[in-house]
């Protein structure tokens, strides 16, 4: 795709995305791995995905979730009626900056829950980035975008006629994981991790702990003896 871009990659005339204030001090070099052990130390349920997938995957995601609930699509529900959009804004609601868009699978996470077109909406109004339980069309035009996405996967065949949105800001299952609306979602490379917001503060200074302890550990590691080498007797 050739489109102007300005030396940020943004297409001229666009502003910078409104992340929270604070991401990267907040974050401050944090991944999902320590992010997880944190979840672990904090809570009993299950809060990490396994790595998905991105047009772009140097971005990281972070923001506070809202949802748009899939189902497999019928003809015959008054949902049916209802447009992309109609969910995107109410699940957006009146300050979408700096929020993550959650879609659950409905079922069928290898179709197509949306595309380039359809989510040029999350650049206008500058969300973080998109989480997808399910596969996106136009992974050339998504990263033309400022926001982060990953998703299962790309796909290039329209999934309209198989799944459908079906509810915003509802609690949504995705990949084994229940995602509230608030939960702040941290996503890399090596995956994702659902946290609940009244937790943050907690969690990101566990994970912080969970990097120092590493650090101290690997530092250890460093000068620990190999038991399988012979000792020198001693006196000779
Ligand atoms: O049309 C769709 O459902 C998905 C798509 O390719 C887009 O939004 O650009
Ligand atoms: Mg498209």
């Amino acid at each position: 795709m050739t489109r102007e871009t300005n030396t940020a990659g943004r297409p001229p005339g666009s502003v910078p995305p409104a992340q929270p204030a604070d991401t990267g001090e907040v974050l401050a070099g944090l991944g999902s791995a320590a992010l997880v052990d944190a979840m672990g130390r904090t809570h009993r349920h299950r809060a990490h995905l396994l790595p998905l997938v991105s047009p772009d995957p140097t971005r990281t995601l972070f923001g506070p979730a809202v949802t748009m609930a899939y189902m497999p699509w019928r003809d015959d529900v008054p949902q049916a009626s209802r447009t992309f959009a109609d969910f995107f804004y109410e699940a957006v609601g009146p300050d979408p900056a700096g929020k993550v868009l959650v879609l659950s699978s409905g079922g069928y996470a290898q179709v197509s829950h949306a595309g380039g077109t359809k989510l040029s909406r999350a650049a206008h109004h500058h969300l973080a980035g998109v989480l997808a339980d399910g596969r996106l069309r136009d992974f050339g035009q998504l990263r033309g975008y400022d926001f982060a996405t990953w998703c299962q996967g790309e796909t290039t065949r329209w999934g309209g006629d198989t799944v459908m949105p079906y509810a915003a800001n509802i609690t949504v299952e995705f990949a084994g994981v229940a995602v509230v609306p608030g939960d702040y979602v941290f996503c890399d490379a090596a995956g994702a991790v659902v946290i609940p917001a009244g937790s943050l503060p907690e969690v990101l200074e566990t994970a912080r702990a969970v990097d120092a302890e590493d650090a101290r550990f690997v530092e250890r590691i460093r000068t620990e003896a190999n038991p399988a080498t012979p000792r020198r007797a001693s006196g000779t």
